[in-house]
């Protein structure tokens, strides 16, 4: 899927997230978890049954998942639009979101919470 991890997109709390695609054509996010501990453990446990239930408009949808206890993997469909993080301090360049856009921001993420 990952082409061997040869793409990282970037990298949070967790671990490594990778870009891949499905079937050949379907983008993908792969994050792969550092090496599990118990507390990691419950984290992606929690994160995968969650999100196999819940579909929001606001949330990035789980695509599946890799759980070989030592090797743990979370599977998103990918998001091409890049980090809100990003969006918000102005890293991407182009126009400064207004205040108006932040607050719409904020109410469509805490409808998808
Ligand atoms: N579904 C996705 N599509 C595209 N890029 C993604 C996706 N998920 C994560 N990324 C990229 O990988 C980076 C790390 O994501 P990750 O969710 O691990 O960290 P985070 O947003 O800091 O959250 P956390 O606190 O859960 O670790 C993001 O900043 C983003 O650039």
């Amino acid at each position: 899927m990952t082409n061997n991890f040869k793409r990282a997109l970037g990298e949070g709390g967790f671990g490594v997230v990778y870009h891949g695609y499905l079937n050949g054509s379907q983008p993908l996010a792969v994050k792969v978890l550092y090496e599990s501990s118990s507390q990691g453990y419950k984290h992606f446990k929690a994160e995968v049954e969650l999100l196999l239930r819940v579909h929001h408009i606001n949330l990035v949808n789980l695509v599946g998942y890799c759980d070989e206890r030592d090797h743990l993997a979370l599977i998103y469909e990918y998001m091409c639009n890049g980090d809100l993080k990003d969006h918000l301090s102005g890293k991407r360049g182009g126009s400064v979101l207004s205040w108006t856009t932040r607050l719409r921001i904020a109410v469509d993420a805490a409808l998808g919470s």
